[in-house]
C-alpha cells in the first residue's frame, strides 16, 4: 500500500510519517523543502526521539520523497496513491491542489481504485477545504466521477512536536503523546486502518475539544507569554499567574464543549490537565513564535478563540479570559511571521476596532468585540483584564 504524504515538516515526519510507515504503507513525502527531499531521497529513513525520560528513538524505514514543485511528479504519485494526506498548514492546501487535481484526473482515466484524502491540519473542516480547493480545479463531469472514487474524511491530529534545532534536518524530536481521529462516516466501506488511528462516526466532539482545548490552551501560553517576555512555553508555564490565567480560558472553552457534546465534567478537567502537564514538558523547547505563528489565522472565526467565544455568549456566559487572550494576539510582533506583519501594520493603519473588525468578522457593536476591546484597554492601561 502506497502513502502519499504532503509536507516532510515536523508533524508530518514525526507523527504521521512514523504512524503510516508503522501501519506498512511506503510513504512517500511531498515537500517543497529541497534540503528535506533530497534527504529523504538519500537516506529512505530518518530517526524520531520520544521527548521523556527514556528518549526512545524510533527508526522510520521505507519512506522517500519527491519534490511538490513538480507538478507531474506530484500528479503521479497520486495517481498511484492508496491513501493521500497532509500536513502542511491550512493555507497551504491551495497550492497542493493542481497536483491532487491532476493526480485525480488520471486516476479517473485509468478507473483506479478509491482514494482517501485526509488533511491533518489544525482546523475544523480540514479535508473538506482541500476538496474545495482540488474540486475547484476540476470540470463537473470529473467531480461527478471523484465523487464515486474520492473521499475527504476530515481529522482531529494531536501531537507537540517543536522546531527543530538538530544538525540532522531529518531527526524529529516529539512528545509521546498522540492522538489521531478519523471521521469513519466519510470513508469508503473496507478502508485499510492506520494503527493507531482513532475511526469516530462524527468527528465534531473531536475536532472542538482538541481544537478549542489545546489549541486554545497553547495559544493562551503564548499570547499572554509574549505579553510577559518570554521565550518559549516552557518558561510562561513555570508563571503560576499565567497558567491561572490559561486556566481560566480552558475553564470556558471547556464550559462550551461540555454542554454541547455531552463531555463528562470531571473527565474533562482531566483532560485539562494532561494538557497543561503536555505543554510543561521540560523535555521539549517550544517557541512562543511557532506557537502563535500566524495570529490572522488564530483570530479568524472558525478558529480557536474566536469560535469557542462565540459559543460560551450564545450559551449565555461572557468569555472574559478568551477576550483577554484575543487582545494578546493584537501584540504578538513577529516581524518574520508574515501574518503578524500584517497584522501590526493594519493596527498601525486602521487602528484597534478596525483591525479586530477586519480579522475576526466581529462588527464593533458585536458583544464580543466590545469584550476584546475592553481587554485591550486594560492591556494598555496596565490595569489588569
Ligand atoms: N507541530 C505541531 O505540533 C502540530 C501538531 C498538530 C498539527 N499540526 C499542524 O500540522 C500542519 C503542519 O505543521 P508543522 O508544525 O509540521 O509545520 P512545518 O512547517 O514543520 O511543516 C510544514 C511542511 O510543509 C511544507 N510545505 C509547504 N508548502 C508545501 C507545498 N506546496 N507542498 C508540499 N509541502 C509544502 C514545508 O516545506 C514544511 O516542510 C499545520 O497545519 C499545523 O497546524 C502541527
Ligand atoms: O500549528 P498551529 O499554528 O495551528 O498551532 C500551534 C500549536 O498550538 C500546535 O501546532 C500544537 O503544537 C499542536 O496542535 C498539538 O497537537
Amino acid at each position: 500500500m502506497k502513502a502519499l504524504h504532503f509536507g516532510a515538516g515536523n508533524i508530518g515526519r514525526g507523527f504521521i510519517g512514523l504512524l503510516l510507515s508503522r501501519s506498512g504503507y511506503e510513504v512517500t513525502f511531498s515537500d517543497v523543502n529541497k534540503t528535506l527531499v533530497d534527504a529523504l531521497r538519500e537516506r529512505g529513513e530518518y530517526t524520531v526521539t520520544l521527548a521523556d525520560d527514556e528518549q526512545e528513538r524510533i527508526r522510520v524505514t521505507g519512506v522517500t520523497a519527491i519534490d511538490g514543485t513538480d507538478l507531474a511528479a506530484v500528479a503521479s504519485a497520486v495517481a498511484e496513491a492508496d491513501l493521500v494526506t497532509t500536513a502542511v498548514g491550512v493555507n497551504i492546501l491551495k497550492h497542493i491542489a493542481p497536483g491532487i487535481a491532476r493526480g485525480i484526473e488520471r486516476r479517473i482515466a485509468a478507473s483506479a481504485g478509491p482514494l482517501h484524502l485526509i488533511a491533518c491540519e489544525n482546523a475544523i473542516g480540514g479535508s473538506a477545504q482541500l476538496k474545495a480547493h482540488v474540486y475547484a480545479l476540476l470540470d463537473e463531469e470529473t467531480r461527478v466521477r471523484a465523487d464515486a472514487m474520492c473521499a475527504f474524511p476530515n481529522a482531529a491530529v494531536d501531537r507537540i512536536v517543536p522546531i527543530q534545532h538538530n544538525e540532522d534536518p531529518l531527526a524529529v524530536t516529539v512528545e509521546p503523546f498522540y492522538e489521531w481521529a478519523v471521521d469513519a462516516s466519510a470513508m469508503f466501506p473496507g478502508f485499510k486502518r492506520v494503527e493507531g488511528v482513532h475511526y469516530v462516526d462524527d468527528l465534531t466532539p473531536y475536532i472542538e475539544r482538541k481544537l478549542f482545548t489545546v489549541n486554545t490552551g497553547h495559544a493562551s501560553a503564548a499570547y499572554l507569554g509574549n505579553l510577559k517576555g518570554y521565550e518559549t512555553i516552557q518558561q510562561a508555564m513555570e508563571d503560576e499567574a499565567l497558567v491561572g490565567e490559561v486556566r481560566a480560558v480552558l475553564d470556558e472553552t471547556g464550559a462550551v464543549v461540555v454542554r454541547k457534546h455531552g463531555f463528562d465534567p470531571e473527565a474533562h478537567g482531566r483532560y485539562i490537565e494532561t494538557i497543561l502537564g503536555r505543554f510543561r514538558n521540560p523535555h521539549l523547547t517550544d517557541e512562543i513564535s511557532r506557537v502563535g505563528r500566524s495570529p490572522i489565522r488564530k483570530l479568524s472565526p472558525n478558529d480557536r478563540l474566536v469560535s469557542p467565544a462565540l459559543q460560551a455568549l450564545e450559551q449565555g456566559a461572557r468569555p472574559e479570559a478568551l477576550a483577554k487572550v484575543m487582545a494578546a494576539a493584537l501584540r504578538f510582533d513577529y516581524p518574520d511571521d508574515p501574518e503578524s506583519a500584517e497584522l501590526q501594520r493594519s493596527l498601525k493603519e486602521k487602528g484597534v476596532p478596525a483591525t479586530l473588525t477586519a480579522y475576526t468578522s466581529l462588527q464593533p457593536e458585536h458583544p464580543l468585540h466590545r469584550l476584546a476591546m475592553e481587554q485591550h484597554e486594560a492591556l494598555s492601561s496596565g490595569l489588569p483584564g
